[in-house]
């Protein structure tokens, strides 16, 4: 794919790469705040959650364990299924653990709500959510979340990890495809 064809994709940018390394470093003094004292396991939800991740651990400076899950709702399409398949379990034993699950969107919320309850059942001491975007239009379940970056309108983003048919998410900043794309 030609960068033009990419340009002709996108609608609109949402964030930069600027304003999104912003957020996570306002992100990231709370959180450092927050677990003063512990030591946080971050759990990166693959795919989409990988350039957050990298940005969040690399942001931090109190002392941070990684692990990833990948799970996923949403196959080829830009609706969710509701079926959240584990593809991938943690590596990591959550007893006692300060859990903190590390997102790059909470859309209908149904990823979320099923990943911590999942989570919280395996015996964690805590856990939280770090997303660093929400539609809060598109919600069909609340999801409680401590670090939130950006609000977003209803309307389907990539870039900066987020993908529509596995494409897009080497994008730096996060923009809104074009209808075109997928209509
Ligand atoms: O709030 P929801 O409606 O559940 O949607 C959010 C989830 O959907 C996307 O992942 P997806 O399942 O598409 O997999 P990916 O991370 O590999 O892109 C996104 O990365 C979130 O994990
Ligand atoms: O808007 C979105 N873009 C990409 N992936 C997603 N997964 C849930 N919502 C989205
Ligand atoms: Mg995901």
């Amino acid at each position: 794919m030609e960068f033009s064809d990419v340009e002709n994709d996108i609608a609109e940018v949402l964030y930069t790469e600027q304003e999104i390394h912003a957020k996570i470093a306002e992100l990231s003094r709370r959180i450092e705040v927050d677990y003063a004292g512990e030591k946080v396991l971050l759990v990166g939800v693959l795919r989409g959650a990988v350039m957050v991740m990298a940005d969040l651990a690399r942001e931090l400076t109190i002392p941070i364990e990684m692990d990833w899950m990948a799970v996923s709702s949403y196959g080829s399409g830009t609706q969710s299924s509701g079926v959240v398949r584990i593809l991938k379990d943690l590596d990591t034993d959550l007893h006692g653990r300060h859990v903190l699950i590390v997102e790059d969107i909470i859309d209908s919320g149904l990823t979320l709500s099923w990943l911590r309850g999942n989570l919280e059942s395996r015996g964690a001491a805590s856990v939280e959510i770090c997303a660093l975007l929400r539609k809060p239009e598109a919600a069909k379940v609340v999801v409680d979340v401590k670090y939130e970056g950006f609000q977003i309108p209803n309307a389907f983003v990539v870039g900066y990890g987020l993908d529509f048919a596995e494409q897009y998410r080497n994008l730096r900043g996060i923009a809104v495809l074009a209808p075109h794309v997928y209509a």
